[in-house]
């Protein structure tokens, strides 16, 4: 029998396997797809994963190396999770390896084992006494012994200080075999019997709708839509979908937006149930995230909650997946493997074969089209639970009206009176910093980055100009640097400045501001949050941290200062997004008692998006933006994919993406595939970004088949050009960004 070759994917961006040997002394018989492998790579060594066994390599066999080690008796990563990973990597164009090592914790990729942490546990020794002769003299160890005699299934060794158990009594009751220590594994808990540490709420007539259709579709994959004006209890739902999940023996997967990590949402779920939670987020160490991981493997944990890669949690009992926020657009990642959790999810759904359920108050247009066209089930949620009113809004045009650090008149007058009737403003500005830029009034000189086509942000508290784009950061000049006088000025408003000018328009109350920049300290958001709940009145400055997820009682004014960004941008989903932050903004209002009012300020007063938004709704406006799509062959009726490419020199990455332009043209005429337009090369919006010349080749397609087809066979002749050495290139599969 012919030598066995080993078929590995490395993480590296080749799109490629790569063979090796076994390791010496390792038998066929041990090694199956999925278990790691430490191997040779050029004069490193890298971890990669057992994809086949084959018989025969192209490679000639005096080249061939032997692997270095095994590394797993069982492969760790469960195979339809394996499956998971293979349908990702051709889906978004992607090196097996290298999707695998996005979706593997961190420490798997580094070769730690893949078995929960073994844990010591201290008993009391069955059969002894605490009345022992020998321990008569010795109050301590009496002491301790008593103490684990209380705990008949054992302490762990992590928990002795908290007992307040000395090791030092401990190891001199184990050499009088009077305590015992046993090896198990850890475990995040115990499985109860008793599911709801909490009682539920009584669900009103279209929460309870909502759930007898989900729960029809429990036995196999189905896909919902729940589309539930912000308030409307989308939780509660899902809360007593969980419930329904855990009572049938299996686990539920959460996936919320990196904004909403907020103890909030996590607090809600805790507080629920008695079940062993796993927590994936970007907060947790990674032991903490390879523990979650595998509990939620090996059906240790009943509920998994987790940012966009938890998506990625290997279950052994899968019941159910929530996507909460859909619309969110931190489900897509921005970098390597570029995919979208949420349309993942749906991917892992159906070959699970479970329901899936993704909420939101402002569903994408993708996912309202596919539940136009019935892929999905669409479920309503149109009042707000608990009797609260939605808030009313109010579009004022500021345009030739004076405005003071962004906020006009009208709006201090507002803000003012809802103060004086003892309750709560949320000032809403989706831009970070001082002021967006600073201006010489002499010269007309303006802070822009060196590194970037950009203006550079005024940071007043630090004395700093930053980038946003780049993070260069300078000291804000004395003096124009252009023509040397002193006189700068920062234009525009961001949240630190309409911070400062509020404190002062209202300095009997206080201001608070949530953004990046002062929620960067541990723990600074919870306190702030402290301080909102306890209802006193007070001003919420904030960007879209504030927009999301959070309920805010005592707040019924939300100002919005400036919605017309999303109006302008050259973007084709900035007005979706605009609409969705303002609706989200605006429903943090009058959640409580009082009616919320949301008074947003424009230019474009009479904008028909805006227009539609706020006297219809957001689903209105989500129909005439789909109705634009359409005309426009825009997403969701066309598909998407970008090439990317960046370079040192100007007119390199253009180089670049006009040879893969001519190659696609190539490839299009030999495949005979049609409905692909090839767009630019142009270059990015922002061309110039670090340093960097960035341009871009957009593919858009009314066919999703042939686009793959063609992208699968492009993509390697795009690894082969000598071009591509020069530049930084990768491949968007449904960019979210266009830029
Ligand atoms: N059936 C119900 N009866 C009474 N109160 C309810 C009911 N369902 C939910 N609530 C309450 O209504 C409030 C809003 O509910 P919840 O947070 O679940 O809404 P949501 O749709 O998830 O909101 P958002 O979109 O803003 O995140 C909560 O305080 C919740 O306790
Ligand atoms: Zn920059």
């Amino acid at each position: 029998m012919s030598e066995a070759i080993l078929r590995l994917a490395l993480p590296s961006p080749l799109r490629r396997l790569f063979d090796y040997q076994a390791p010496k002394g390792v038998p066929r018989g041990a090694l199956h797809p999925g278990m790691r492998l430490r191997v040779p790579f050029g004069r490193r060594e890298m971890i990669g994963i057992l994809v086949e066994v084959a018989e025969h390599s192209e490679v000639p066999a005096e080249k061939l190396k032997p692997a270095l080690a095994l590394l797993d008796t069982n492969p760790p990563l469960p195979p339809e999770l394996f499956k998971l990973c293979l349908w990702t990597a051709q889906y978004y164009q992607h090196s097996l390896g290298d999707t695998l090592s996005w979706a593997l914790p961190v420490l798997l990729r580094q070769g730690e084992p893949a078995e929960a942490r073994q844990e010591r546990f201290w008993s009391m020794t069955p059969g002894a006494r605490l009345d022992d002769p020998r321990i008569a003299r010795a109050p301590r160890q009496r002491e301790a012994l008593a103490t684990l005699a209380q705990h008949p299934h054992g302490v762990a060794h992590q928990l002795l200080g908290k007992l307040q158990l000395s090791k030092d009594s401990l190891d001199l009751l184990l050499a009088k075999e009077l305590v015992q220590v046993e090896i198990r594994r850890h475990a995040p808990g115990e499985r109860h019997e008793h599911w709801l540490a909490q009682p539920e709420l009584p669900l009103n007539e279209e929460q309870r709708a909502a759930c007898t259709a989900i729960r029809a579709g429990f036995d196999s994959f189905h896909a919902f839509l729940l589309a539930g004006v912000t308030g409307s209890g989308k939780t509660e739902v899902y809360l007593q979908l969980i419930r329904e999940t855990l009572e049938a023996g299996k686990q539920a997967l959460v996936l919320i937006p990196e904004i909403n990590l907020g103890p909030q949402t996590l607090a809600r779920f805790e507080q629920r149930f008695n079940a062993r939670i796993a927590l994936l987020h970007s907060a947790v160490n990674d032991r903490e995230r390879l523990d979650a991981w595998l509990a939620a493997r090996d059906g240790e944990a009943d509920i998994i909650i987790g940012t966009r890669s938890a998506l990625f949690t290997p279950m052994k009992n899968p019941g159910l997946i929530i996507i909460d926020e859909e619309h969110d657009g931190s489900y897509k990642q921005q970098e390597g493997l570029r995919y979208h959790a949420r349309d993942l999810a749906l991917v892992r759904a159906r070959q699970e074969n479970i329901p899936i359920v993704l909420g939101s108050a402002t569903p994408s247009l993708e996912s309202l089209h596919n539940a136009h066209i019935g892929r999905y089930g669409l479920l309503r949620l149109t009042q707000r639970a608990g009797g609260a009113k939605e808030p009313r809004f109010l579009r004022l045009d500021v345009k030739s009206r004076p405005l003071d650090s962004g906020i006009s008149g009208p709006m201090q007058q507002a803000i003012g009176q809802t103060l004086a009737a003892g309750q709560q403003v949320l000032v809403f500005l989706n831009r970070r910093g001082f002021a967006p830029t600073l201006l010489c009034h002499d010269c007309g000189w303006m802070s822009e980055c060196s590194r970037c086509d950009a203006r550079m942000t005024v940071h007043q508290r630090y004395g700093e100009l930053r980038c946003h784009h780049c993070g260069n950061v300078e000291r804000v000049p004395r003096n124009c640097p252009q023509c040397g006088k002193v006189d700068l000025r920062p234009v525009g408003a961001g949240t630190e400045r309409a911070e400062e000018r509020l404190a002062i328009l209202f300095p009997d109350y206080p201001v608070l501001r949530v953004d990046r920049d002062s929620t960067s300290r541990k723990d600074a958001m919870n306190q702030l949050f402290a301080t909102i709940q306890k209802g006193q009145p007070c001003i919420l400055v904030g960007t879209q941290m504030l927009a999301k997820g959070h309920h805010f009682p005592r707040v019924t004014l939300v100002s919005i200062l400036d919605a017309d960004g999303g109006l302008f941008s050259g973007d084709f989903r900035a007005s979706e997004r605009m609409a969705q932050l303002i609706v989200q903004v605006a429903g943090r209002a009058g959640r409580a008692e009082e009616p919320g009012k949301v008074i947003i300020q424009t230019h474009l007063a009479d904008h028909p998006l805006l227009v539609q938004l706020t006297e219809q709704g957001y689903f209105a406006f989500a129909e005439q933006a789909l109705s634009e799509r359409r005309a426009a062959g825009l997403p969701p009726f066309a598909h998407l994919a970008l090439l990317r490419a960046e370079a040192h020199k100007p007119g390199q990455a253009e180089g670049f993406l006009d040879e893969a332009c001519s190659e696609a043209e190539r490839l299009l005429a030999e495949m005979e595939l049609g409905g692909i337009e090839l767009l630019g090369p142009v270059p990015a919006p922002m061309e110039r970004r670090a340093g960097r010349f960035r341009a871009q080749l957009l593919l858009q397609a009314n066919a999703r088949a042939p686009l793959h087809r063609l992208l699968s066979h492009w993509l390697l002749v795009l690894e082969q050009m000598p071009g591509g050495r020069q530049v930084r290139w990768s491949l968007d599969v449904d960019p979210v960004d266009l830029y």
